[in-house]
């Protein structure tokens, strides 16, 4: 059993994918031996986090989750805890298994109990698992209400009951911010549900337990949490072309400064040069506190050679440049109104999956609004599959998409599994944050990282910059964010 952080990538595996992997460990164990480490391990992290419980409400469902919860309060019974159990089933429909444990659970001498304790210094959801087909209703959903009510760690056992582990929705209405500290045990496989969309909110920390089957693994997987990525030493014989040119197309009037902040952090993430092509006709010509950038007229920067972060601040004046950007930029970022522009225009959409089948390095970075128009669809349609739709676009335009939330997604157009962003926080909703990562892909790019990759390092940083910010320093802002230092 370990945590969950930043620090490590993992593979992640959908639910059809955990299914065939539990058929195949279970064939190749003694029965009854999943769910056994399963609830021990749950007792293990129960205790770990509160050791000093007297009462630790477990709350059953009617599947194997639920299983999972009388076997977790059977083993902590039988270490001295005082484990209240309510169960939310039909005895006589349980699973094999679950019954099983339910056995174990009264002959250790385990309460069972119709209604939640009154107090409880810790609550285990095991009411729905990976087999929850709908949103929790009536008692079970009085009851989720209840655990997460008060500041009372829950220990959610193998997914929040009610989210999706595919997809990260949750089932219960998404703006109740609960009061609870979550941590959620997953099991056998972590799932990707658990990273992205509202998983993150709702799971907390994740600590993972594989019930010692992970020799059992041979799918595929479904996606893949990021890893930080390798910090490749400067070679003292290297110079500024060494590490390339990056152009900013945006900032029309008004909005100069979503251009100097994409501009900022290709600087400080370590491109050669930086070019400025503003689009704001009057726009001032050199930016006294970041003389690096060289500003241009947007007009006449030639790009072919260079990598181009179309769009930040770019109003409606961008479209005019995509078409050239389309057609000449070495490497080519994507992002804000250069992405709207081209949802609106079915020539550019065009040009643009011209550009992939080109195999020329290209990177959209759409938040969820953009994706949607990208895609003819709605941002809740987006945000309820956003692997899905994430893939989608880059199978769509040939196109590295990162698709920009809680849990990023990046995705490319090949077999590879998409994948999620573990870092990043709510610092980042901000103003200017987007535009940041936008120039840090651009100077990935610059240094020639694939583009898959470059988004993957540059989402990965960008996170774990906001992710580090110290407790005590000034909130972040988007500057601050480019320059990576806490004012
Ligand atoms: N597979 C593994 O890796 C391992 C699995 N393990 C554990 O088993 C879990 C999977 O067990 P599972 O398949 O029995 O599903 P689970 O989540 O308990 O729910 C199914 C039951 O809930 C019901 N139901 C659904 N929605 C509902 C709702 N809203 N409200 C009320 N009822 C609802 C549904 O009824 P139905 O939809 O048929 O009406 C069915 O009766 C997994 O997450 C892990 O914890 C570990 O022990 C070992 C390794
Ligand atoms: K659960």
């Amino acid at each position: 059993m370990h945590r969950i952080t930043s620090a490590s990538a993992a593979d992640l595996f959908d639910i059809a994918a955990t299914r065939r992997i539990e058929q195949t460990a279970a064939s190749a164990l003694p029965p009854h031996t999943l769910m056994q480490r399963a609830g021990l391990a749950a007792a293990r992290l129960a205790m770990a986090l509160t050791p000093h419980a007297r009462t630790i409400w477990v709350a059953c469902g009617p599947g194997n989750n639920g299983g999972d919860g009388f076997e977790a309060a059977a083993q902590l019974r039988h270490r001295g805890f005082f484990p209240v159990v309510t169960f939310l089933g039909d005895e006589s429909r349980l699973p094999q298994d679950a019954k099983a444990s339910l056995q174990r659970a009264r002959d250790a001498g385990v309460t069972f109990t119709s209604e939640p304790p009154s107090t409880f210094e810790l609550a285990v959801d095991a009411l729905l698992g990976i087999g929850s087909t709908r949103p929790p209703s009536g008692a079970m959903a009085e009851w989720l209400v209840r655990m997460h009510a008060g500041a009372q760690p829950v220990l959610a056992l193998d997914v929040p009951s009610g989210l999706d582990a595919d997809t990260g929705t949750l089932a219960s209405d998404p703006d109740r911010v609960p009061a609870s500290t979550r941590t959620t045990l997953t099991l056998l496989t972590l799932k990707p549900g658990l990273f992205t969309a509202q998983g993150r909110d709702a799971a907390g920390t994740v600590w993972f337990d594989d019930l010692g089957c992970s020799t059992f693994i041979q799918e595929s997987a479904t996606a893949r949490l990021a890893g930080p990525p390798d910090h490749a030493p400067r070679t003292h014989a290297s110079h500024k072309g060494s590490y390339g040119d990056v152009a900013v197309i945006g900032g029309a009037s008004g909005m100069t400064g979503a251009a100097l902040l994409a501009g900022s952090a290709a600087l400080h993430s370590g491109a050669g040069r930086v070019f400025v092509g503003l689009l704001d006709p009057v726009a001032m010509s050199v930016d006294t506190s970041q003389p690096e950038l060289m500003l241009r007229d947007a007009h006449a920067l030639d790009l072919s050679g260079m990598t181009a972060v179309c769009g930040c601040g770019g109003g409606d004046a961008v479209r005019e440049l995509l078409p050239r950007a389309l057609s000449t930029a070495a490497a080519l970022v994507l992002d804000a109104d250069a992405l709207n522009a081209i949802a609106a225009d079915p020539s550019l959409q065009a040009q643009l999956m011209a550009r992939g089948r080109t195999g020329a390095p290209t990177v959209l970075t759409p938040h969820p609004l953009e994706a949607a128009r990208l895609l003819g669809d709605t941002t809740g349609g987006v945000q309820a599959n956003r692997l899905a739709a994430a893939r989608a676009l880059a199978l769509r335009f040939g196109a590295v998409t990162v698709l920009k939330g809680s849990g990023t997604v990046i995705a490319d157009a090949t077999d590879a599994p998409p994948v999620i962003n573990p870092t990043g926080n709510a610092r980042l909703a901000t103003a200017g944050t987007g535009d940041v990562l936008a120039g840090m892909i651009g100077a990935a790019l610059a240094r020639r990282r694939p583009a898959f990759e470059a988004a993957c390092e540059a989402a990965w940083q960008h996170g774990h910059i906001a992710d580090t910010w110290p407790a005590d320093a000034a909130p972040l802002t988007a500057g601050a964010l480019a320059r990576r230092t806490p004012a």
